[in-house]
């Protein structure tokens, strides 16, 4: 029989090994270098409209000058013509419209996506939002040009279908914080055309300068397990957020070292409340 001393002694080796396998391999917290890890600014080398990805994060894709000018700002005057109280004052100097895409989705996937409870969209109804397909049949100006850019990600990434439009506009000085874009509602692939408005996009630790009339996309990796941002507006910024497909997923799944920040939930530009 072994001294009861070797048990215990053993024990707890045992013990040792079997906790700190687990907070090495599966907890294991983030290095001072990766929570401060620098920005790497990705600088893709883009003709116009062509579609570039970034080789170091995966799934993020980029196309420089996807709509020009004229046709963005007859986007802009037709957002803008939209009853006021369909934009939401969701944060200071952050403000936001949904849309319907084109074809909207019926009302049961709409409650599917609970898109009447998003409180980035002041939880208006669905019923109640501006509706694309409508805009087209009445053949108003800046209707074609938004339908297009709904189907850039379709067309040119094979994305399928729209779920919904969000259109935000950040003033001088606003900005999108850090987030993950929440479930269900965010959808699975995203996909963001600026129409006005020059800036920094930042996602995981690649960030990136997108300027009017540019598409950025995130899917995966880029939309799942790391956050983005967009950083500082100089000037008046306008975007156009396009979902497409319902996310495999009921939660967002976990980031390393998520824990040891804490619940950071402020930055979701669609957070449930
Ligand atoms: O306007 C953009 O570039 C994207 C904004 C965003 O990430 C969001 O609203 O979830
Ligand atoms: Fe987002």
């Amino acid at each position: 029989m072994s001294p009861p001393g070797l048990v215990s002694a053993s024990a707890a080796w045992l013990r040792y090994v079997r906790n700190s396998a687990y907070y090495a391999f599966f907890r294991r917290a983030p290095s001072v270098h990766e929570l401060h890890r620098a920005h790497v600014a990705w600088v893709p080398a883009a003709s116009r409209g062509q579609v570039v990805s970034s080789d170091e994060l995966c799934s993020v894709w980029l196309i420089r000058e996807c709509i020009d000018q004229e046709a963005a700002l007859r986007i802009k005057a037709l957002l803008e013509k939209q009853h006021e109280d369909l934009w939401h004052g969701y944060e200071l100097g952050r403000r936001m419209l949904p849309l319907h895409a084109d074809p909207p989705l019926e009302a049961s996937e709409a409650a599917q996506l609970q898109l009447g409870t998003l409180d980035v969209f002041g939880r208006r109804p669905p019923q109640a939002w501006p509706r694309l397909q409508q805009m087209r049949d009445e053949g108003l100006a800046g209707a074609e040009e938004l339908y297009c850019l709904q189907q850039v990600a379709t067309d040119r990434l094979g994305w399928g279908r729209c779920l919904f439009v969000q259109a935000q506009q950040l003033e001088p000085g606003a900005s999108v914080s850090a987030h993950r874009d929440a479930l269900p509602f965010g959808g699975d692939r995203i996909a963001t055309v600026v129409l006005q408005g020059s800036g920094v996009v930042r996602v995981g630790h690649q960030s990136f300068e997108v300027n009017a009339g540019d598409f950025y996309a995130l899917a995966d990796e880029a939309r799942y397990f790391v956050e983005h941002e967009v950083q500082t507006a100089p000037s008046d910024r306008l975007s156009l957020t396009f979902r497409y497909g319902l996310s495999p997923h009921s939660a967002l799944p976990s980031m390393e070292g998520e824990e040891l920040r804490g619940d950071r939930g402020g930055g979701s530009a669609l957070r449930d409340v």
